[in-house]
């Protein structure tokens, strides 16, 4: 058995929490780009020394959006529920996670995965649909392709058909177990029938899949060959 992946997927309610972000910088406009794609909405408080300038354009567009231009100070977790780290400064960071960790509040800290509580993910979107992806940090680059993989293999017609059954829901009646019969028997042919997958598609994907695993294999095994 190999080993499982242990993060728990939840789908936070952002616009419900108050967001604090540390650090103005490429990657600080990194997360803060991710946070407002999925949740444009989101009260987010950004606290740094200086501000790249697509950063400040965004507080334009977001009237939620906060820039307070000067160093970290503890204080600013009094008014946050959770936060992101992403200065140029490792042991800023340090200081950051420990006295998060004191008021309980959750972290997610720029390149370092040992100083996180959760990891941001790949995002896949088609309308309502939202599919999250996670390597468990074992290779955001994978992450992205498989997004890309999903978001050309996904059809777009998807979200009309999240808009028709959320009608057909409204409508069926009897009890829950009758209900979910009918819905299952109305969405059969999304998981099985033929506008699924034909065995080319599939076939290419294993095709796809072994290819990247030889190619893998290979530059692994350049990388981590002892000079001779
Ligand atoms: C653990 C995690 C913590 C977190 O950041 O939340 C983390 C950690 C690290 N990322 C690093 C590097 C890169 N990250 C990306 C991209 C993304 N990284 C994202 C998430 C995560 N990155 C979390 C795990 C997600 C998972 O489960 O896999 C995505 C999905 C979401 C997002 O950040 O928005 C977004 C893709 C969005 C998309 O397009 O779909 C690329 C590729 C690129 O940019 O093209 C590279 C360069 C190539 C490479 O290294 O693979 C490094 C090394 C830094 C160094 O070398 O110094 C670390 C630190 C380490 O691994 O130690
Ligand atoms: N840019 C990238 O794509 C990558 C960056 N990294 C690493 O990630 C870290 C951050 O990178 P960048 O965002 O590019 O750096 P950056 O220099 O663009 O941004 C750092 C930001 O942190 C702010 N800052 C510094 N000290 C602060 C403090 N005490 N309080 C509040 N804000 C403070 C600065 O004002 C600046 O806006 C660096 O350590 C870098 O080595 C790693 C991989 C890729």
């Amino acid at each position: 058995m190999p080993d499982q992946n242990p993060l728990f997927p939840a789908f936070l309610k952002l616009e419900n929490l108050r967001v604090l972000l540390v650090g103005g910088g490429n990657v600080g406009l990194e997360k803060l780009t991710a946070i407002l794609r999925s949740s444009p909405d989101t009260a987010v408080t950004v606290v740094s020394i200086s501000f790249l300038p697509d950063l400040r354009a965004l507080a334009a567009s977001h009237p939620r959006l906060q820039l307070i231009e000067r160093g970290w100070l503890e204080t600013d977790l009094d008014a946050a529920d959770i936060v992101f780290a992403a200065t140029d400064d490792p042991a800023l960071h340090r200081r950051i996670k420990a006295a998060a960790r004191a008021r309980r509040l959750l972290v997610n800290v720029a390149d370092t995965p040992d100083l996180c509580d959760f990891y941001l993910s790949s995002v896949v979107q088609k309308g309502q649909l939202k599919v999250a992806i996670s390597t468990n940090g074992k290779s955001p680059t994978v992450a992205k392709r498989v997004r890309a993989m999903l978001e050309e293999a996904l059809p777009d017609e998807l979200d009309e058909v999240l808009q028709q059954m959320t009608v057909i829901r409204n409508k069926v009646a009897g009890d829950f177990a009758a209900k979910v019969k009918s819905l299952n028997a109305v969405t059969a042919e999304l998981a099985g029938g033929k506008a699924y997958e034909s065995p080319a598609t599939k076939k290419w994907r294993r095709v796809a899949t072994g290819s990247l695993l030889a190619v893998g294999a290979l530059l692994a095994s350049r990388l981590f060959r002892r000079p001779e």
